[in-house]
């Protein structure tokens, strides 16, 4: 019997310890939808583009909001590895909460509603699938264990009902699914209207693609891999952040034995960016993805790697070693990879 099912009893709400993340080039509208369920946390604005505009924040709400300049006030140097002009520039926010969990949305994503027609709740289920366990190394069939009315189906080992920490929890999203640009190009019409009532542990050795509109994460386990990388202004590549922080996170969450999980919560994404102006900056993402996930699945993190910064050091070490090959760009994200690991150990280690 799994441990008590996680809507048996009430989930906490976490607010003193999870911070809400948004990266922003627009306005911050969208909050007021989202006012029930934001307002009693505290939100970290990034803002992107032009430092001089003036982002509005609707009353009520307990932020802090950092734009360009902040970022290189505080970094000084090491602002290199965040990027510009791109929502990658959303990690700052990572880099600088003390919190433990972190969930992080897109300005142009909105409350979506279930089959019952009830506003869902994302902290709330990002909660709910953050404090119960993960199951990477056995799949099972009716999907997580531990939600009520659910359990372990007949063959699952006894020794593996525990579980594993869950280290990121992915939502998904109706309306416009997380699709790259060529197929948008292709189906511009295609909207995702199937609610599936699911949460599922992504099995461990197995890459996934990370959307960072509707993601919340363990910041304490695994925040220092959570490095949206190089993109936008100045780079050869744009809109794959939240996909390398993924493959990177995923491979470390495995060495470490934690889960991944992906599924509920829903959000209703009403996109807001340019499919062919989307086309131009993941050009070039879409050939080296198919030498990058192969070099992914082929990584072996060494033993002596126990800590997520070690790992991630690793990390960075063999792709510069293995995909600086494929281009000089992987080099100069590798670089990025390790000021960032600086960059986390500055702001966040007590001295
Ligand atoms: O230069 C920029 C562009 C955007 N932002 C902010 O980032 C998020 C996402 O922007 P948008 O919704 O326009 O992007 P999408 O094409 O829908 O999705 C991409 O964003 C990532 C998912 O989060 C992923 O790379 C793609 O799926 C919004 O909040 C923008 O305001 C920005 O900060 N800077
Ligand atoms: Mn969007």
């Amino acid at each position: 019997m799994a441990q008590q099912s996680s809507s048996a009893k009430p989930m906490p709400m976490l607010k003193d310890e999870l911070d809400i993340v948004i990266p922003t080039i627009r306005n911050l509208d969208f909050l007021e939808m989202w006012r029930p369920f934001f307002e009693q946390y505290h939100l970290i604005i990034v803002q992107d583009g032009d430092p001089s505009k003036t982002i509005k924040v609707p009353e009520g709400f307990d932020y802090e909001l950092y734009n360009r300049n902040d970022i290189n006030r505080i970094l000084g140097p090491k602002a290199s590895c965040i990027s510009f002009k791109d929502s990658a520039c959303r990690c700052f926010g990572y880099l600088v909460s003390k919190k433990k969990y972190i969930y992080t949305i897109d300005d142009d994503c909105f409350v979506a509603k279930d089959p019952s027609g009830k506003d869902i709740n994302v902290i709330e289920q990002h909660i709910k699938s953050l404090l119960t366990p993960s199951t990477p190394n056995f799949f099972n069939t009716l999907y997580d264990p531990y939600r009520d009315g659910a359990d372990f189906v007949r063959g699952y080992p006894f020794s593996m009902r525990e579980g594993c920490k869950t280290a990121v929890s992915h939502g998904l999203w109706l309306n416009i699914p997380d699709y790259d640009a060529p197929t948008q190009l292709v189906k511009p019409l295609e909207r995702n209207s199937r609610y599936v009532d699911a949460v599922m542990t992504i099995p461990k050795g197995t890459l996934f693609s990370m959307c960072g509109m509707n993601l919340a994460f363990d910041r304490e386990l695994i925040g220092p891999a959570m490095y949206f990388g190089l993109m936008g202004h100045g780079q050869p590549i744009g809109g794959y952040d939240d996909m390398w922080a993924g493959w990177c996170a995923k491979v470390i969450c495995d060495h470490m034995g934690w889960g991944v999980k992906t599924g509920l919560p829903y959000v209703y994404h009403k996109k807001a960016s340019n499919r062919f102006e989307n086309l131009k900056r993941e050009y070039n993402g879409i050939f080296w993805q198919e030498e990058a996930i192969p070099f992914f699945e082929s990584v072996t993190l060494p033993k002596e790697c126990t800590s997520v910064q070690q790992c991630y050091l690793e990390l960075a070490k063999l792709v510069k070693e293995k995909l600086g090959k494929v281009d000089p760009y992987f080099i100069k994200l590798a670089d990025g990879m390790v000021t960032w690991s600086e960059a986390w150990d500055e702001l966040n280690t007590t001295p």
